[in-house]
């Protein structure tokens, strides 16, 4: 199972740009991306350094592919469609969408920055890219707000008991009710008192109701915005704008342009250029007009100063800073590569531990567990250590 990043926006942001830049990867042979008979689910992938140099040895992914020492870990990028004021309503396709925006474990919220589309995606001039912003994120307040409020009336009308003592606590109504949103009661409660307000939602106004929506949804919802469109002047200016704005420090805003990696991509795909995806620079290597050549030059003075196309950027900031996921190596401490040296590499939560590794491998490995071995330092790891990103771990049981 692959870790699922959701592309959300609304119409003609560049989203479909996005997802094709993206998922039009140069695979090379041998790498099996998964099938899909949905056209809205792709194979992206993150990278992270490849561990195999540092054992000497060359690694032969089972899953993704390596290129120069950057290996390529799939994950699912899915195109979220259906993001239209009142979705929270259920308005347009409302439900489906919220159904498939709690399927994806974060969000990738694509932007038009340049500011030529209007809140409903029809061509415009200088609208305010914060409109778009703020429109995901009240969508979404309003729809967790919605559900907190069916959690508060269930509390309410439950019956007590007759001894103090007996009551159940109203986080433990709220957690089942929020459940979709991958919370739990100690979480809510933290929640809660971090508002300063009383586990009693008797003591609760409108106001501290939308707040508890609104944080339990900021923590249980971690986005990106990719600022698209970033190679025109009128999206620079709105960028500077947005980023030094107190309001938006909340929010990790990636520069983005969907249109420079498709034409790299594409241009790789031909062989005019050598260009690996996230890469702040590329080679023209292929026959080129002038007019191809001063498009390519634009797009290098482009990927030069924001550091890259910003696609790859927004899918790793993604999963690596909002998710705070992990990559590790299944290996071999004694160096035994016999099966094929680092076939595997995982994307882990950021908080798994040794034995959470082991289950993620096979249910029968994690019930074994004896210990890890961390193959770097060929030091012993007990269950309920945190591995770290990148980590190297052989899982030994009693098996
Ligand atoms: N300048 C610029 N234009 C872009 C970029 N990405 C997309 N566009 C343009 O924006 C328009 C909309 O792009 P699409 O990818 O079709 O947008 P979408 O959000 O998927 O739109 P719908 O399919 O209508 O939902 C097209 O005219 C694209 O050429 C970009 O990075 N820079």
């Amino acid at each position: 199972m692959s870790y699922k990043i959701g592309l959300v926006g609304k119409p003609s942001v560049g989203k479909s740009s996005f997802f094709n830049a993206a998922t039009m990867n140069d695979v090379p042979e041998g790498a099996y991306p998964f099938t899909t008979i949905d056209p809205s689910v792709g194979e992206a992938y993150v990278g992270v350094d490849c561990a195999a140099p540092e054992f000497d040895e060359e690694c032969e992914p089972n899953h993704g592919f390596c290129d120069d020492d950057t290996r390529f870990v799939p994950v699912q990028l899915v195109d979220v469609a259906g993001l239209i004021p009142g979705a929270h309503e259920g308005k347009g396709l409302g439900n489906q969408f919220l159904t498939d925006l709690n399927e994806a474990d974060v969000l990738v919220h694509v932007v038009d920055f340049s500011g030529e589309t209007d809140i409903e995606g029809e061509p415009t001039e200088g609208h305010d890219p914060r409109e778009d912003v703020d429109f995901l994120e009240d969508e979404l307040d309003q729809w967790y707000l919605g559900v907190l409020e069916k959690g508060i009336e269930k509390f309410e009308s439950m019956y007590q008991g007759p001894n103090p003592g007996d009551e159940i606590g109203v986080e433990h109504v709220l957690a089942e009710q929020l459940s979709a949103f991958r919370t739990n009661k100690d979480e809510i409660k933290r929640v809660v008192l971090s508002l300063d307000l009383e586990l009693d939602p008797e003591t609760w106004d409108a106001d501290d109701r939308f707040a508890l929506a609104r944080e339990m949804r900021k923590r249980t919802k971690p986005m990106v915005i990719a600022a698209n469109k970033m190679d025109t002047p009128a999206a620079k200016e709105n960028y500077e704008e947005i980023t030094s704005d107190p309001e938006y420090d909340h929010l990790t805003i990636v520069p983005t342009s969907a249109h420079a990696e498709k034409s790299l991509k594409k241009a790789a795909e031909s062989g005019v250029v050598d260009y690996r995806q996230g890469e702040a620079d590329f080679d023209v290597v292929g026959d080129v007009s002038d007019e191809q050549a001063a498009g390519l030059e634009a797009i290098r003075e482009f990927v030069a100063e924001f550091d890259g196309t910003g696609v790859q950027q927004a899918i790793e900031t993604a999963l690596f800073e909002e998710l705070d996921a992990k990559v590790v190596f299944p290996g071999s401490a004694s160096g035994d590569w016999s099966k094929g040296p680092f076939r595997d590499c995982f994307v882990l939560p950021g908080d798994a531990t040794a034995e959470d590794f082991a289950y993620h491998l096979h249910s029968d490995i994690g019930d074994g567990f004896l210990h890890g071995i961390d193959c770097r330092s060929r030091r012993q790891v007990g269950a309920d250590t945190e591995l770290e990103h990148r980590a190297v771990l052989e899982v030994v049981t009693t098996g």
